[in-house]
């Protein structure tokens, strides 16, 4: 079922999540920090252990799913926890997806090292999640409730991270409840890195249900 969308009024307050965020981006460094180190091992014994007494504090008082997709403040749709654009989610880039001139959506982002595939360059399941989630907002920002029912790629040239991309989609065409939507990461003087073609379908149950704040 689709689960009902919370106002903000209901979420915890701002301030918290603002907290929230700033310690999401702080374990997204601290990733990275793992991913790239050569301290020895005496200090990755001792790091692992003030971690772990990081991780119980966190736990004291959990939730049982990551926050959930509402409209925040000025009734602005937001997904906090979500793993592709949410601000508190460690997991998430976060990608900030905002509509652009021609009725699709676009986002820039960086990757970084720990999505590291091939040596040197950004796996390709990172780049088919990115363009997943592209993808499916321009179908719900053409209106449509959807789930991703196909995704195809085309890997045309290798995707580098710490560097700044641009990743854009739109819907190319509807059919009752399929919508095919279109997409690509980008270099920013616009040479293609991925292209992605996918196949939205919506939920016989998501009929009808309103996606633009
Ligand atoms: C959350 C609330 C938000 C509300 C506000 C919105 C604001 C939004 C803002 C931002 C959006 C963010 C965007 C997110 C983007 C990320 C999306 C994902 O990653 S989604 C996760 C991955 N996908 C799944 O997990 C699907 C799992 N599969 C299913 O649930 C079902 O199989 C589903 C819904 C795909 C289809 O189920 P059925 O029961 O509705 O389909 P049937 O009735 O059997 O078929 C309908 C038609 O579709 C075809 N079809 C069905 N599945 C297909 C498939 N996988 N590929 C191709 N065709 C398929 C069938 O052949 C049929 O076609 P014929 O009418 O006969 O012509």
């Amino acid at each position: 079922m689709m689960p009902e969308l919370a106002t903000s009024q209901e979420s915890d307050g701002e301030a918290r999540l603002a907290a929230l965020a700033v310690l999401a981006q702080q374990v997204r460094d601290l990733a990275d920090a793992v991913t790239l180190t050569e301290v020895p091992q005496a200090e990755l014994t001792a790091v692992t252990a003030e971690l772990v007494a990081l991780t119980e504090r966190l736990g004291t008082a959990r939730r049982e799913t990551p926050l959930p997709p509402e409209f925040g403040p000025g009734g602005r749709y937001r997904h906090l926890g979500n793993a592709v654009v949410g601000d508190c989610n460690p997991h998430a880039l976060p990608l900030v997806v905002e509509p652009d001139a021609g009725g699709g959506v676009r986002a820039g982002l960086a990757f970084r090292p720990s999505h590291e595939g091939p040596p040197g360059f950004v796996h390709g399941g990172v780049s088919a999640m990115v363009l997943d989630h592209l993808l499916g907002s321009a179908v719900a920002a053409a209106g449509k409730a959807a789930m991703t029912g196909t995704l195809s790629l085309r890997y045309r040239r290798p995707v580098p991270y710490g560097a700044p991309l641009v990743a854009t989609a739109a819907v190319s065409r509807g059919e009752g409840r399929k919508t095919w939507a279109e997409g690509l990461i980008a270099l920013p003087d616009g040479t293609a890195l991925v292209e992605a073609t996918g196949l939205f379908i919506t939920p016989s149950q998501w009929v009808g249900v309103e996606t633009r704040s």
